[in-house]
């Protein structure tokens, strides 16, 4: 079954894998998500009546607002988009630049897409770049095309060729032939070959000054770069990373670029998840003066995004109208009823997400997929040091985890994360010479190596 006709409750069973509790956030997530599946079964006229309802989410700070966002974009291939609302009111902050959310969107879907055609290809574009291999470690010996007679060029490949050269050329065909079975074995890896990479230096179009063009909705270097000539520069690789260049450069002959962003633009325009971050700080309990102004002035510029507009971008223009928007903000001052009321109508779902327990840091530590201590404990497995995590260990940091939270600020479970950090960080560092193949965390090594660190506030603040 394709990730797109998921039902609310699988989509929430794979959420469930990565991320712990927040069940209300996690259902509703999945209706929008489905509901998008059911809007494109319908007749065209009534699809387009109907607009995604976008989500609000309400808790505090590292409690999985944006995990589960980006978990859910990830499992049903979506493009996905964070911003901070915040970053629009920063000095020099100019209207149009809330329209860069979307053009970001678009190259997040350019990427992917490329991405997957490339591996589409992939068979075919590294053939081409062997044989590419081939001719350059076995040159045909031919003078430069452009010093040859076009009568030559035409006739010459069919056999119309001088007295001597076919003798040359079964000579260089033999070579050839050597050449690509060895290369096929593995066996030239390592040597080096001369070839032209495309310089990705700062190109003179770049170094104009001012935020670029993109402001206008189109890059200079696409629509006139083509005019300039592509500067190339010539170096020694060795074969196996000369392949690399070269299949990529294949496989962009092999995709057609003009499919690309038509695919492109139309999953950021179908499928496509904006998450906007911080919203409450954009939202002003008292309507008035000052840096209030501002941020009312931010949210009037993101409401047309939000309500369905064209954003130009240098792939052409996208609509915004079937975008899945998710905000999200701790509401701690500013209640989303300070929003204005437009964009409140917009985020017609609200879903409050509640603050971690102690328990929920345990689960945090070891249930999910990607859990921190799986994390840790496969990096150090490389080094050949198995670390297992006892059950007391994986309490007594969470316990640490809310104890420090509690007496500074309430990071939620990116606490963990710094706790974690510094638990390993010698472990980490002397990994490469221990002679150690078991090794368990125990409370009492979880005590000494951040315990102290965990009672002392001001130490604790800068550390932890
Ligand atoms: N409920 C949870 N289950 C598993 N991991 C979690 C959970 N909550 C947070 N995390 C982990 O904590 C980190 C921060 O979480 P996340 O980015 O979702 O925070 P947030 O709620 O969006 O906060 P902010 O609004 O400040 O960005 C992530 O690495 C995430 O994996």
């Amino acid at each position: 079954m394709s990730s797109e006709a998921l039902t609310p409750r699988q989509i929430v069973a794979e959420l469930d894998k990565y991320i712990v509790g927040q069940k209300a956030a996690k259902r509703a997530v999945a209706v929008a998500l489905r509901n998008r599946y059911r809007r494109s079964k319908l007749d065209e006229s009534l699809r387009d009546e109907i607009v995604p309802k976008n989500i609000l989410m309400i808790g505090p700070t590292g409690v999985g607002k944006t995990e589960i966002a980006r978990r859910l974009a990830k499992l049903v291939g979506a493009p996905f988009v964070k911003v901070e609302a915040t970053k629009f009111t920063e000095v020099g902050y100019v209207g149009r630049d809330v329209e860069s959310m979307v053009r970001d969107l678009v190259e997040t879907a350019i990427r992917m897409v490329k991405a997957e055609r490339t591996e589409q290809v992939r068979d075919k574009a590294e053939r081409q770049a062997n044989e590419r291999l081939v001719q350059l470690l076995v040159p045909s010996g031919q003078k430069p095309k452009s010093n040859r007679n076009p009568l030559e060029m035409l006739f010459g490949q069919q056999g119309g060729t001088t007295q001597e050269e076919p003798e040359l050329d079964s000579a260089i065909a033999e070579r050839r032939r050597v050449v690509r079975e060895r290369l096929a074995a593995g066996e030239l890896e390592n040597e080096l070959v001369e070839i032209e990479v495309e310089d990705a230096g700062p190109n003179m179009l770049d170094m104009l000054p001012g935020q670029g063009m993109e402001t206008f909705g189109m890059n200079m270097q696409e629509l006139f770069g083509h005019l300039l000539p592509k500067r190339v520069k010539k170096r020694k690789l060795p074969i196996k990373e000369a392949r690399k260049v070269l299949i990529q450069e294949e496989a962009n002959k092999l995709i057609d670029m003009d499919d690309v962003i038509a695919e492109s633009t139309r999953r950021a325009e179908q499928s496509g998840i904006i998450f906007i971050d911080e919203i409450d700080k954009i939202a002003s309990p008292s309507r008035g003066t000052g840096p209030d102004v501002s941020r009312e002035g931010v949210q009037r510029d993101i409401l047309p995004i939000v309500e369905g507009s064209t954003v130009m971008t240098k792939y052409g223009p996208v609509k915004t109208d079937h975008v899945l928007f998710i905000a999200a903000g701790a509401f701690h001052i500013a209640k989303p009823a300070d929003l204005i009321p437009e964009l409140q109508g917009r985020f017609p779902i609200r879903v409050e997400l509640s603050s971690l327990s102690l328990d929920d840091f345990v689960k945090i530590l070891t249930e999910p997929k990607n859990a921190l201590t799986k994390q840790y404990a496969a990096l150090l497995e490389t080094e050949g040091i198995h670390i297992e995590f006892t059950e007391e260990a994986i309490r007594e940091l969470a316990q640490i985890a809310a104890d420090v939270n509690q007496r500074t600020e309430n990071i939620g479970a990116r606490r963990l994360h710094t706790i974690l950090e510094k638990l390993l960080e010698d472990l980490s560092f002397e990994a490469p010479e221990l002679n150690l193949e078991h090794f368990a965390i125990t409370p009492e090594y979880v005590r000494e190596k951040v315990g102290d660190i965990a009672q002392n506030r001001d130490l604790s603040q800068y550390i932890l």
